[in-house]
């Protein structure tokens, strides 16, 4: 998820965040729809997960549970009740804070088709944005940062400029603020 030399970032409710860990594994775990049942992916830790097995005929009758159900790890698991704001807080934040300072980072999602990778990385993105701005403007010469513009659809394109120039030849460009648009397709 990051690359990453610093070790500045302080631990996030305890997690070691992106900026600790070259690569860091996160799970999100999403509310059921009403038409999915029963629950087989059970959250019981912030770091561990717990896989049903299939049918109960594998129960283990002597000691009472079932043996196949599969433990997984990560760096971090985040339940149904979730906020966009907590996910961005340990998956995003440290890597725009690396991001002002010249040290790249990535964030993709990968699941099955439903699982919430939109639903997620569009808090993500929206957030990053926000962030990166607004830390920008706080700096104390925005101009030294180049900002590049970017279009995807039709046609691709894409401008390198800077935060101010932004500022000055869109200031009715307010979607966020700051001049930026973000179009997805
Ligand atoms: N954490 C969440 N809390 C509440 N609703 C969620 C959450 N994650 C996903 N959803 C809802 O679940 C549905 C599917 O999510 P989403 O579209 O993000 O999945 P996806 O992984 O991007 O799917 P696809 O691969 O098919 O595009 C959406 O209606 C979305 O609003």
């Amino acid at each position: 998820m990051t690359q990453s030399t610093s070790s500045n970032e302080k631990l996030h409710n305890g997690v070691r965040t992106v900026s600790e860990e070259k690569l860091m594994v996160v799970v999100r775990v999403r509310p059921l729809r009403n038409d999915e049942g029963p629950r087989i992916v059970h959250v019981v830790s912030d770091k561990m997960l717990v896989l049903e097995e299939e049918a109960d005929s594998r129960r283990d009758v002597l000691r009472q549970r079932r043996v196949n159900d599969k433990h997984y790890i990560y760096d971090k698991v985040f339940g149904e009740e979730s906020t966009q704001e907590e996910v961005y807080a340990t998956v995003c934040s440290p890597l725009v804070a690396d991001a002002l300072r010249g040290i790249a980072g990535a964030v993709f999602a990968y699941g099955a088709t439903g699982a919430g990778k939109t639903h997620t990385m569009t808090g993500l993105m929206a957030r990053a944005l926000s962030h990166l701005f607004e830390s920008i403007a706080d700096s104390d010469d925005p101009d030294a940062y180049e900002v590049m513009r970017y279009w995807r659809g039709r046609s691709t394109w894409c401008q390198h400029t800077t935060y101010n120039d932004i500022n000055a030849t869109h200031p009715h460009h307010t979607h966020n603020g700051y001049g930026i648009d973000l179009i997805m397709d």
